[in-house]
This record gives structure tokens, sequence and C-alpha cells, in this order.
């Protein structure tokens, strides 16, 4: 493989503004893409994946190169010949990148890779505190998985097309999907593409959703005509599918506490072609008060470590904090002390999070079962959703009733 100069200089650049300025991963990419129209999609597959894999990898990768933080530009350039080596790509003969053997870095991998958050490239106390909940054989598969590039999962929007004839439209625009056995509404991807571009996307044929996340909304039981409360609907990729398995009949509340999700929300509800769906932000505890014991389903998908999407979000790793995830734990309680109190008696509350860590999972159910609120519920069901064992996105899921 040659590389191009003005490809690495782009990577470079990114991984700067990540590691460096704190700029989230996906956003450098977004912008590292538009840097030049001329690029084909081989040139800007090999920036978004480089800048991924190196953010995915940065603890091993500094170790191998014997870098800290803040990484200067020099040092930048020693991550990027570590991801050249272990790539097997040959180093180019340009002043910005020393000349290594690679029997060096490839000896410190192998040594380095016989310890786990090293060879994952996870932070100590993040390896810490899965190991504390999960396990140690369950955290190191599941590490192993959440390290691996996710797959690009469409969910069908059925209110607009069968999942037979989105493959078929797709696939007029070159784009070859299989359907996934056990998720009804989902297709993958057989090579990555640029599924925004088509005019299946733009019709609003489907949306790129994980096949994890999928089922989380089906996991409600909704039917036509309900009233659904969709507490943390953030731009709406549940409301969305929860609208299409109601048929655009009954009402859905999306509410969160950002006004700018709930606008894209609205955006996308348009192109789905969804009509039932109004939109409340929390600016207050009024909006929750009026809907108490009113609605038939309730969706908390709750705010959380996200944990279960590192496949998808590697800097998460980076960014998180021990005192966020303290944070978080309380602010999951509250919500489920609060926002529980609008199912009506007979009704179902689905509490949800991208996370695998019991302590923002069941254990916060069972936390809520004995309190207070949570004397009223009976425990239905709930799924542990592991990536190791799925091959998609680690997920949480609980159903619980409201006595009648
Ligand atoms: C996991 S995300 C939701 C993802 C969204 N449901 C989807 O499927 O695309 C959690 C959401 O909770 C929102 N949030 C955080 N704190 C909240 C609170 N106290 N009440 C309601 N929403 C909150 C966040 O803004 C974020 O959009």
């Amino acid at each position: 493989m040659r590389l191009h100069r003005n490809l690495v200089f782009t990577v470079i650049d990114s991984i700067h503004d990540i590691f460096n300025e704190d700029v989230y991963a996906d956003k450098a990419v977004e912008k590292a893409l538009k840097r030049d129209k001329r690029w084909g999609s081989r040139d800007r597959k090999f920036v978004a994946e480089t800048i991924y894999d190196i953010v995915r990898w940065k603890r091993l990768y500094a170790e191998i190169a014997e870098v800290k933080e803040p990484y200067s530009r020099p040092n930048l350039w020693r991550l990027f010949s570590v991801w050249c080596v272990l790539k097997g790509i040959q180093l180019p003969d340009w002043k910005q990148i020393e000349p290594t053997p690679n029997r060096r870095i490839k000896g410190r991998f192998d040594e380095l890779s016989k310890t786990r958050k090293f060879r994952e490239s996870i932070p100590d106390w993040i390896d810490q505190i899965c190991v504390e909940e999960l396990g140690e054989d369950v955290w190191t598969q599941e590490m192993a998985a959440l390290n691996k590039q996710a797959e690009v999962i469409l969910r069908t929007n059925t209110l607009n097309i069968s999942k037979e004839n989105l493959r078929k439209e797709l696939s007029k625009e070159d784009i070859d999907t299989e359907p996934i056995k056990g998720y009804e509404s989902a297709l993958k991807l057989v090579e990555r593409a640029n599924v925004f571009k088509t005019d299946a996307f733009k019709k609003g044929f489907f949306e790129v959703q994980d096949a994890s996340s999928q089922l989380v909304a089906e996991y409600l039981e909704v039917t036509p005509g309900m009233k659904v409360v969709d507490t943390c609907a953030g731009a709406g990729g549940k409301t969305l599918h929860i609208a299409s398995l109601m048929k655009n009949k009954g009402q859905i509340i999306a509410m969160d506490i950002y006004e700018s999700k709930l606008k894209k929300l609205k955006i996308r509800a348009r192109r789905n072609k969804v009509h039932n769906i109004d939109t409340k932000v929390i600016d207050s505890t009024k909006p929750i008060k009026k809907l108490y014991n009113k609605a038939d389903r309730v969706l908390i998908d709750a705010p959380c470590s996200g944990i279960g999407v590192l496949r998808r979000n590697p800097d998460s790793k980076w960014k998180l904090q021990p005192e966020f995830l303290d944070e978080i734990r309380k602010v999951q309680q509250d919500i489920l002390q609060q926002y529980s109190k609008m199912v009506k008696p007979g009704g179902k509350l689905v509490y949800a999070t991208c996370s695998v860590l019991p302590s923002e999972n069941q254990q916060q159910v069972d936390k809520f079962l004995t309190s207070e609120a949570g004397k009223e519920f009976t425990f239905v069901k709930d799924n542990k959703v592991l990536a190791s064992k799925s091959g998609f996105d680690g997920f949480y899921m609980a159903q619980l009733e409201r006595k009648q």
C-alpha cells in the first residue's frame, strides 16, 4: 500500500484535535472528510478508518512508541508509525517519520499484548470497574468484542417499505444487504458504504441503527393507538422505531432536556413520514407531572457510560471519567423514580441503557423496585445484551409493569 501525504497529514491533524484539543472523534472525522472534494471513496475510507484505529488503540500504540500526552507533532507521527508497522505497511521515507526498526515495534507489541489493559487499550480504572462488575472472563471477551469495528446496520422503516423491497431498492443503488436472523427489521450492509447519500434514505425507507438498539422499541410492546412517552428521546432513534411499530397511530410524546436534539428528531420524523410524535423539552418538573398516570408505555433510554457502544465511539474510553460514572448512576435512579410516575396502572415501563455494567442496569432496576415509587411495579423480564455474545452493541433493557 502506497501512503499519500495529504491523507496522512489529515490523519495527523485529526488525531491532534482528538487527543490534544478534546474534539469528538466523529466530529474530527467529519471535518477531515471535507478537506478535499477530490478524494475518492478509498481515500475517505483510509482517512476515517486510520483515525478511528489510532483512537481505538491509543494506549497500546503510545506504550509501544513510548510517548506521553499531550502528544507533540513528532510523537503523533510516532503513533502513526506504530499503526503502519502493525498493519504491515512499509514506513515511507518522509522527514517526519523517524526510522524505527520494525522488529522493535513488533517485539514491544508481543510483550504488551500479554496484559489486557495494554492489549485492549483501555484505561486502568475502566478495566478495574468492569472486572469487578462482570468478572475477569466475561470482561476479557467483552472488551475484545468492543474493540472490533462495528458493521453498518439499517432498520427498515416499515411505515414506508417492506424489508424485502428495501433490499431491492438498495441493490439498485449498488448496496448489497442481508437480513439478520432474530432482528425483525434489520439489514446488514455486506460492504461499508455511505448510505446517507442514497435515494432510499432520502425517501425515509430506513434509518441507520445497531441491531441491539433495535430490540429496545420492540421490548415496549406497543400497539397502534397507544399513548407512549419516550422520556430520553435524544434525536429520536428509538422514537422513530416506536412510531413505525405503532403504524403512525396513537400518540408519542418525545422528551429530552436538550431542545437541539428534539429539533433533529423533528427533521428525521419528517423524512420518515411519521406524524404521531409531539416533542416536549424537559425544562422543569412540570411536563413530567402533567403526564402522571397517563401513559400506556414509558421508555427510559437512560443517559449512561456508553461502555456497550465503544465499537462506535472508541474515544469515549479516553473521555469518560470516574466522577461522571458516579454522577450518571445518580441521574439514572432519579429518572427512574420520577419518570415511572407517568405510567398508568396496568401500563409498562422499559428502562434501557447502552452499557454492560450491572451498576447502571439490573442494580438500578433492583434499587428502584425496592423503593417507594418502585413498589407500584412488578418486574416482567430483562435482556442483558453483550457485544461478545450478540456480535452487536452491548445493551440492557428491562420491562416493568405498573400494578393495576
Ligand atoms: C442514550 S441517549 C438517548 C438516545 C435516543 N433515545 C435514541 O435512541 O437515539 C440519552 C438521552 O437522555 C438525555 N437526557 C440526559 N439527562 C436527561 C434527563 N434528566 N431527562 C431526560 N433526558 C435526559 C440526553 O440528552 C440523551 O439524549
